[in-house]
């Protein structure tokens, strides 16, 4: 199962997993693009040195081709970026903003930029840009989103642009990752379903957090900040959902969501933390090694496209 993404960024299989912050490590990011996908580290709000620690870790784990996921939110993301630039990295993303001024200086330096876009327009805005490829984030993702779902989200992108569109946001088995190809996408970015990857290096309670979670436990915080994040309900989000109610939106509610995740995710906090995770947590009942995800997703998408599509057709 190959598509034109394989060629763009060099890997095996078309699945990308994302860069989350401080769960996306060089362990998590190395697994991946080991198996044949594309490992992707996650800068988060942390500083350069520590990121490059992790670029340091994938390159002594494997050859294959890795990103960097670099969160525009960041206080540190302005020396993120020279860092990138430095060091070369294969494939640069991008969330939580407009990555547009630094585009010609990463493409210089031989990366290729793939942005996350949470709308139509945005997306229009990166291929004038000329960026390589656009990941198209569906509401349905964890942490920071937008309001648009994957279904009606992705053939509007696809319709409007001409470069591949990668699918993200619910995705987590091989029927996303063959309904993503049906709507036109070039390949899948999963977030949720790595973070219960063995070689994740999140908390234990953070991962079974996610085991134990239903359809409706994924809820979305801080709408009234302008920064909506989803997360799994707890008491944090109880909180944050009642002083937004209360009308009360401090700061302390933009705090709570981005500021906590740290301590879910290193921590294991997943009462007063910020278990950031998408709806697609409730479909997720194991934790298996890199490599047998990716597997399962390419084996099951095939007998998905080979029998449900041919006998609809017969
Ligand atoms: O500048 C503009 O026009 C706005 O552009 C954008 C607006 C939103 C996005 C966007 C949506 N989703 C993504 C990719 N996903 C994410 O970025 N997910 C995230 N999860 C936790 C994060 S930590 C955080 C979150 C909020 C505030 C501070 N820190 S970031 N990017 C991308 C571009």
């Amino acid at each position: 199962l190959k598509t034109e993404l394989c060629d763009l960024l060099n890997i095996e299989k078309p699945i990308i997993q994302g860069g989350m912050a401080w769960v996306a490590t060089g362990e998590l990011a190395a697994a991946v693009s080991a198996a044949g996908g594309l490992g992707i580290i996650g800068a988060g709000n942390a500083p350069a040195d520590v990121i490059k620690k992790e670029i340091d870790k994938v390159r002594k784990l494997t050859d294959k081709p890795f990103g960097l996921n670099i969160m525009l939110l960041s206080p540190f993301a302005e020396e993120i970026i020279e860092l990138a630039i430095t060091e070369k990295i294969p494939v640069i993303t991008t969330g939580a903003g407009n990555p547009g001024k630094h585009v010609k200086r990463f493409q210089a330096a031989g990366s290729k930029v793939v942005p996350v876009v949470p709308s139509v327009a945005l997306a229009r805005r990166m291929e004038r840009l000329k960026v390589d490829a656009v990941i198209v984030e569906g509401t349905e993702a964890g942490g920071h989103i937008g309001e648009l779902t994957t279904m009606a989200l992705v053939p509007q992108v696809i319709d409007a642009i001409s470069i591949p569109v990668i699918a993200a946001g619910g995705i987590a088995d091989g029927r996303g990752l063959a309904a993503a190809l049906t709507l036109g996408a070039a390949g899948v970015q999963m977030g949720t379903r790595f973070v219960c990857a063995a070689e994740c290096t999140a908390a234990e309670e953070f991962k079974t957090a996610i085991l134990k979670a239903r359809d409706r436990d994924a809820v979305v915080t801080g709408r009234s900040t302008g920064h909506p994040v989803r997360n799994l309900k707890n008491t944090l989000t109880k909180r944050i959902a009642k002083l937004e109610q209360a009308g009360t939106a401090t700061p302390e509610i933009e705090e709570l969501a981005t500021g906590r995740l740290r301590a879910a995710v290193i921590e294991g906090d997943v009462t007063e933390g910020s278990v950031m995770a998408g709806q697609i947590a409730g479909l997720i009942a194991d934790i298996l090694p890199a490599a047998e995800i990716i597997e399962n997703l390419i084996q099951d998408a095939e007998i998905v496209i080979k029998n449900n599509c041919n006998n609809l057709l017969n």
